[in-house]
C-alpha cells in the first residue's frame, strides 16, 4: 500500500534539517550503489553513515514514531538506513528497486521505504517519485513536510529534474511484519476498528474485528 502521510514534520522540524544538511558537501549518490544501479542512480547525497544523518535521523524517527498512519503501516521494528538525496537539472533515478539488505555491517531488512519531501514542488520542475503499476505509472510530489511510504519491493524511479532542485530525506525501515500484504490487511483492520469505536451497537464487531487484528499481528510479529 502506498501512503501519504501530509505534513509529517513541523515547521521547525524542516527548517532544523536543512540547516543540518547545508553543512555537508554531497557526494555523488553512486557511491553507495552497486554495480547494477551505476546507470540508473544519477543524483547527490548525505550518505547514511555520515555522522549529520545521526541527528537528522533522530528527528525524522520521532516524527514518524508520531504518525499514526506510519506506524499502522509500517509495524517498524528498526531502521534500516537513511540519507539526504538532492537532485538538480538533468538528475534522475531510473526504475529500480532497492536493495533488500541495508545497513553493513548490522544487516537490516529493508521493508518499507518513506521519501519524505524537503522542498516545495514549485521549486523545481519534474521530480516526481512514479510507482510501475499494471497500466502505466502513478506519480506523487508533495509538498515540503509531507512524506509517502511505499513496501520497498515495488519498481519506482524519480523522474528527471529540469529546472530548481528537488531535495528529500530518504529511508528505508524493517518491519515487524514481513508480508507487504499482511501489513495491509493491519492496516485496513486497524482503520475499521477507528469507524467502529464509539458507535452504538457495534460492540460484538468492534470485538472480532480487535481480536482478528491482535492475532493476526501475533500470528505474523517476528520481534
Ligand atoms: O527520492 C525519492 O523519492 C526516492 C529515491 C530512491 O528511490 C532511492 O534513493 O532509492
Ligand atoms: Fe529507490
Amino acid at each position: 500500500m502506498i501512503l501519504t502521510l501530509p505534513e509529517l514534520i513541523t515547521p521547525d522540524e524542516l527548517a532544523l534539517i536543512k540547516r543540518l544538511a547545508g553543512t555537508v558537501a554531497f557526494t555523488d549518490g553512486k557511491a553507495t550503489t552497486g554495480e547494477l544501479l551505476q546507470k540508473a542512480k544519477n543524483n547527490q547525497q548525505i550518505p547514511w553513515n555520515h555522522p549529520v544523518m545521526k541527528e537528522i535521523s533522530a528527528v525524522v524517527m520521532q516524527a514518524l514514531g508520531r504518525c499514526d498512519a506510519f506506524m499502522g503501516i509500517a509495524h517498524p521494528r528498526r531502521l534500516a538506513a537513511m540519507l539526504v538525496s538532492r537532485y538538480q537539472p538533468g538528475m534522475a533515478y531510473g526504475l529500480h528497486v532497492d536493495a533488500p539488505i541495508m545497513g553493513e555491517p548490522n544487516h537490516v531488512r529493508s521493508d518499507v521505504s518513506f521519501t519524505l519531501f524537503l522542498n516545495e514542488p514549485d521549486a523545481y520542475q519534474g521530480g516526481e517519485l512514479a510507482f510501475e503499476t499494471g497500466s502505466g505509472e502513478s506519480a506523487y510530489k508533495l509538498p515540503a513536510r509531507s512524506a509517502i511510504c511505499y513496501p520497498t519491493g515495488q519498481l519506482h524511479r524519480v523522474r528527471p529534474v529540469e529546472q530548481g532542485e528537488r531535495l528529500a530525506v530518504v529511508g528505508w525501515v524493517q518491519s515487524l511484519v514481513r508480508e507487504p500484504a499482511v501489513r495491509e490487511m493491519l492496516y485496513d483492520l486497524s482503520e475499521a476498528r477507528e469507524h467502529l469505536i464509539g458507535k452504538e451497537g457495534t460492540q460484538r464487531a468492534l470485538d472480532l474485528i480487535n481480536k482478528s487484528y491482535f492475532n493476526l499481528l501475533r500470528r505474523h510479529a517476528e520481534p
